[in-house]
């Protein structure tokens, strides 16, 4: 199945009305949906007919989808560029698996470490294990950034409701307001730094964790100081050299992406935060989205139709970005998490073999929790001339009962906006509007003009019963799996980020210029020139 076929035939759809869609067939919302792991999927907003979904459905097939799918489960390394295997899912599996990367099987590895994740976060959350000083530790700052950071912090905040446990804190940016922000006001004699880090190299991280450590001997004699840390890591050899003691070390394997690593060690301040039952569910509704992935056929796939409608809406249709609306406070990191999961892993010109991409790499990735966002962007969503697909998630319930009047008008909204976006408002009926207004002639014309909306704007409802651990570890698997089947349909590493790499390299070199210490000749003129203006306006420089 090529991409030609697939762009003939939306090129034969676009006369065609998301309402003439429904008039034709009542029965589509039915047929365009799908269930799984508590999660209902509606994709019936949206421009796909079953010819469409047929195509869809072949270049899937053709692109090897159920084969890499399975080789992702079983633990081949398909991270070519880094030659590893991709085994988030494993950090959720039941003992009951057997996986083995170069022969061993690694799911024992994986449940010792979560036994003894579980164990810590207990006797902290119960007091039993006290800081040097003899008293009980009471926040916990997760130091970490991106993978290391965006998971823990967008489910903390997600799972506010179950929170019972020592207030978390999560640092990232190596801007120092930040750290300065969270220090202050807590006591170093009760607070436990994470330095959360795959790599234990990355710089804003280390240079955040050599920012607490000198903030904590102020309070906290030298000797003791290393009580106060704990390390989510791979790179044992490094947490040592930073002198953490082994039993304070939550380590996981390279064939844990950092975007993927929510599920393991990366979570701990989570699991300190809503206990280890808690914690423990969350795994459970992302293993039941895992499982229906690798069993459910065809359309019924939730995962599988989640990316054939990104797919249809990128690479089919051209949009070149979509829009997570979650209608839940709760999820206002959601947006920031799927930006890298989703583009910093489809975010690639290169296909598998080296050769240029012969289609457009995945989408920009944005969004707010409605009904924010209500009153900020969706104009440009519903009247701008590009169009924008917009995937909405709304809870049947919220978790507060007092206020469930609150949560119906969330819910209205919710359905209200992806309602707007598919009907729209034609031009005879703003005429109408503006006739009831009493305007007539040439400013009717005006005023109507103004007030159409197109409509025929494809969206996408995910419905759930209740933001709870179990349904946000679906959430987040689900997406997880659209990435991975964008990936395949590209023909793309989703597992990589070279794309992050010279930036970096370059603030590496740029550090003593801006110090002062090596001259800025050399440099492009651009970059020059700002180095003089920050001079002037005041820089660090010496
Ligand atoms: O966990 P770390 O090794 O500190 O890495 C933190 C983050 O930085 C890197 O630059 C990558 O872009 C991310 O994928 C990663 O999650």
């Amino acid at each position: 199945m090529s991409i030609e076929k697939l762009i003939e035939h939306q090129s034969t759809l676009t006369a065609t009305r998301l309402t003439d869609l429904f008039e034709a067939d009542p029965s589509r919302a039915g047929r365009y949906s799908s269930q799984a792991a508590g999660l209902y999927f509606d994709w019936s907003k949206t421009g796909l007919d079953d010819q469409a979904v047929d195509l869809l459905l072949s270049f899937a097939d053709d692109a090897g989808m159920a084969a890499r799918r399975d080789q992702m489960f079983q633990g081949d390394k398909i991270n070519v560029t880094e030659d590893r295997a991709v085994l988030h899912t494993v950090l959720r599996a039941g003992s009951e698996v057997e996986v083995r990367v170069d022969g061993e099987d690694v799911i024992p590895g994986v449940h010792d470490t979560l036994a003894r994740m579980r164990d810590f976060a207990t006797r902290l959350r119960s007091g039993q294990i006290r800081a040097p000083g003899g008293g009980r530790y009471r926040d916990v700052v997760n130091i970490g950034i991106g993978g290391s950071d965006l998971g823990p912090a967008m489910a903390t905040r997600a799972l506010s409701p179950y929170h019972d446990g020592l207030r978390v804190h999560f640092v990232s940016n190596v801007d120092g307001a930040q750290i300065a922000d969270v220090l202050r006001g807590l006591n170093p004699a009760e607070t436990l730094i994470m330095v959360a880090s795959k790599t234990f190299t990355t710089i804003e991280t280390m240079t955040n964790a050599a920012t607490a450590r000198d903030w904590l001997l102020r309070d906290v004699h030298a000797d003791v100081v290393g009580l106060h840390f704990a390390a989510l890591s791979s790179n044992l050899e490094k947490t040592a050299e930073w002198g953490i003691a082994a039993e304070r070390v939550f380590g996981f394997e390279d064939w844990v992406g950092g975007r993927y690593s929510m599920w393991g060690p990366i979570g701990l301040s989570l699991m300190i935060a809503i206990g280890p039952d808690r914690f423990d569910q969350m795994l459970a509704g992302a293993r039941a989205m895992d499982q229906h992935f690798q069993t459910s056929e065809g359309r019924a796939n939730m995962p599988l139709m989640l990316a054939l409608v990104g797919f249809w809406h990128r690479q089919v249709c051209g949009y070149p970005t979509r829009a997570v609306l979650p209608y839940e406070q709760r999820l206002a990191r959601l947006p920031a998490y799927l930006q890298q999961l989703e583009m910093e892993s489809n975010g690639k010109r290169v296909a598998l073999d080296g050769t240029a991409l012969d289609l457009p790499s995945g989408p920009v990735v944005w969004g707010e929790p409605g009904t924010n966002g209500q009153h900020a962007f969706y104009q440009l969503i519903h009247q701008g001339t590009d169009i924008i697909p917009c995937e909405f998630m709304v809870g049947a319930e919220g978790h507060e009962p007092d206020l469930a009047h609150q949560h119906l008008l969330l819910v209205a909204n919710c359905l209200a906006q992806s309602q707007a976006l598919m009907t729209g408002r034609s031009l005879s009926e703003a005429r109408t509007l503006m006739q009831e207004k009493g305007f007539e002639g040439d400013e009717l014309e005006r005023q109507a003009a103004h007030r159409v909306f197109p409509g025929n704007r494809p969206s996408t409802t995910l419905v759930y019963p209740k933001l709870t651990p179990e349904v946000l570890g679906a959430i987040v698997a689900l997406y997880e799996h659209r990435v991975f089947v964008e990936g395949v349909l590209l023909g793309l590493n989703s597992f990589d980020q070279w794309g992050v790499e010279l930036g970096k390299e370059l603030a590496v070199a740029l550090s003593p210029v801006l110090q002062g210490d090596e001259a800025a000749e050399g440099l492009d003129g651009s970059t020059r020139a700002l180095i003089d203006v920050l001079d002037k306006f005041g820089s660090t420089r010496d």
